[in-house]
């Protein structure tokens, strides 16, 4: 490696942090409320014997299985389960229904087949526009379940559609995506410690 291409990573690699650590400065400004909101309707329905389904693409798909692992698995405590699925990790269902009926329908098909009243369904879109994610939301309110969005600052059609929306104050998807996880984490220690004690 020359020095010149050590250099040059090295600043990719200090500015990747200083702009990541700029969206994390601003972030709980602009998502403690709604994060508030959150947590109370995720502790409401786990409460009630409810599930959570979530969908994404890409950094998003992992993202939801990564969250689903932790409330079906364990975040810091060990605890009874929460159900929560990854509607991105349903590696035959999502080739059935996007081959015989379209690539927008392989998170809303999973809905409406799982979706009961009261079930939260989070859509992770860092444009807010992907459309079988608006396409997931739009089959989980006709299901009556409370409607999630994890996304940037524009928010998309996402935020018109969702009943509670996480927006991060960043037009950039890798940005907005380190955010979203960063929100998920701290999502799941406080619904630990709502439901099984602190
Ligand atoms: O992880 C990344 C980029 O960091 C990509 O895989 C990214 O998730 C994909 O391009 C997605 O298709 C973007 O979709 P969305 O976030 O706009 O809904
Ligand atoms: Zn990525």
């Amino acid at each position: 490696m020359t020095q010149k291409e050590g250099s040059s990573s090295r600043q990719t690699l200090a500015r990747t942090i200083a702009e990541s650590m700029a969206v994390k400065e601003r972030l709980f400004e602009a998502c403690s409320s709604v994060f508030e909101q959150l947590v109370e309707a995720t502790v409401s329905a786990f409460s009630k014997g409810n599930k959570m389904l979530l969908c994404g693409n890409g950094g998003s798909a992992c993202d939801a299985q990564h969250v689903a692992g932790e409330l079906v698995g364990r975040f810091l405590k060990d605890r009874h389960p929460l159900p929560a699925i990854a509607l991105s990790a349903a590696d035959s269902i999502l080739t059935c229904v996007g081959n015989d009926y379209s690539f927008a329908d392989v998170f809303a098909r999973q809905v409406q087949a799982l979706a009961q009243p009261g079930d939260i369904v989070v859509g992770i879109s860092t444009s807010g526009n992907s459309p079988n994610v608006i396409r997931a939301i739009e089959v989980a309110r006709q299901c009556q379940a409370v409607c999630v969005g994890f996304t940037g600052a524009e928010g998309g059609k996402l935020r018109e559609i969702t009943d509670i929306c996480l927006c991060v104050p960043s037009q950039v998807t890798a940005r907005i995506q380190e955010a979203h996880i960063t929100l998920w984490h701290a999502l799941c220690e406080e619904i630990e410690n709502r439901l099984f004690g602190s």
